[in-house]
């Protein structure tokens, strides 16, 4: 299989890339950057083939996937800054990334007939009530711009594609970019305390597990919708913070705070992100780790 993977310079695609030579498939990397722009760890991405692309530009992005003609686009670029997201001037260039570079993708594979991996958020959902969100409901309501934009790019693959999988994700951290653990870790080298919202309720996913599961769901022909993320249970980002300091040995004190308490927000974030995972067991797909497990090879992954 030859698949063509986007957002490499970012946490995910790195680590889908590799994974994709682990299992002998041929990756081809992409990103906006001329070049492959992502933490130089000698691993198959960095160097593996390249095309730069800007996902926004429909032209460019009919006229590669039609020179590469791949089995599978595994769609991993987005905009990512949640908060800035809500910037008005931010706005136009986040719905062109997230909106309409997801319909410009879906569209060259439909004219390829190939398979498609959207990766999508929890941010789609209101976060209202505790009941773990299904990946066939419905019920959108996205509570700020970025995930808005992403359900708009879901709904662009959904209705042009019938070969998709759209996997809904949250809390990532992976090697290759910024996540809330490295935060955490660069807060604690000045700070003795920390306050950390304790209602958001979810659960982490780590690309580099995330990764294995999304070429497992490629060699099928089981699409629709999932939701996936580590095991290990739902938490909140204070459970998190505490969990983070605990392995990593750090004193820092985490001080427990509601979202109103915290404040500091410019994006409304959902309380409830519990995702409903039990589709991929249903269809044979084997779960992930825990999301504390994976915290452990993580934090020594990168120190
Ligand atoms: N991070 C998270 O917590 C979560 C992420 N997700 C989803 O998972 C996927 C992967 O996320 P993650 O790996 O963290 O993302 P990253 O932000 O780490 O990587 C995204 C990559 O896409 C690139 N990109 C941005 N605009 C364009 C463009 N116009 N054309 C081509 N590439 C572009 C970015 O480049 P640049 O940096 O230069 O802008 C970046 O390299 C995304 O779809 C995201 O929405 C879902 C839930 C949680
Ligand atoms: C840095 C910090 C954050 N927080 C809060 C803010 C927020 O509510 C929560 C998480 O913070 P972040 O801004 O890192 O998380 P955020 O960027 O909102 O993370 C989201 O990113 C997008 C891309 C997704 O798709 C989601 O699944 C989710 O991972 O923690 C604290 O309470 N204390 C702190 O010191």
């Amino acid at each position: 299989m030859k698949i063509f993977v986007t957002g490499v310079a970012g946490q995910l695609g790195h680590d889908v890339m590799n994974e994709l030579a682990k299992r002998n498939y041929t990756g081809i990397g992409s990103d906006i950057a001329p070049t492959y722009s992502g933490v130089q760890d000698a691993s198959y991405v960095t160097t593996a083939e390249y095309i730069p692309l800007d996902i926004t530009d429909k032209n460019a992005v009919n006229s590669v996937l039609e020179k590469v003609k791949p089995d599978v686009v595994v769609h991993c670029a987005a905009w990512t800054a949640v908060d800035l997201a809500e910037d008005a001037d931010k706005q136009e260039k986040v719905r062109a990334i997230n909106a309409t570079g997801t319909e410009n993708i879906a569209l060259a594979c439909k004219k390829l007939n190939c398979k498609m991996v959207y990766i999508s958020t929890d941010y789609v959902f209101n976060g209202q009530g505790e009941i773990p969100w299904k990946p066939d409901c419905k019920d959108y309501q996205p509570l700020n711009v970025y995930g808005q934009t992403k359900l708009e790019g879901e709904l662009a693959v959904s209705q042009n594609l019938s070969k998709y999988f759209i996997v809904r994700i949250a809390w990532v951290f992976g090697k290759n970019g910024k996540n809330f653990i490295k935060t955490m870790l660069n807060v604690a080298k000045t700070h003795d305390t920390v306050r950390v919202v304790n209602d958001q309720i979810g659960t982490p996913t780590y690309t580099y597990d995330l990764s294995r599961l999304l070429v497992d769901m490629i060699e099928t022909e089981k699409y629709g919708y999932y939701h996936a993320t580590n095991e290990g249970g739902y938490i909140s980002w204070y459970d998190f913070t505490k969990e983070i300091y605990r392995q990593a040995g750090l004193k820092t004190q985490v001080i427990p705070v509601s979202t109103a308490e915290y404040g500091l927000s410019k994006a409304a974030r959902p309380f409830n992100s519990r995702l409903d995972k039990s589709k991929l067991l249903e269809n044979g797909f084997k779960p992930l780790p825990t999301w504390q497990d994976a915290l452990a090879r993580y934090l020594k992954e990168i120190e």
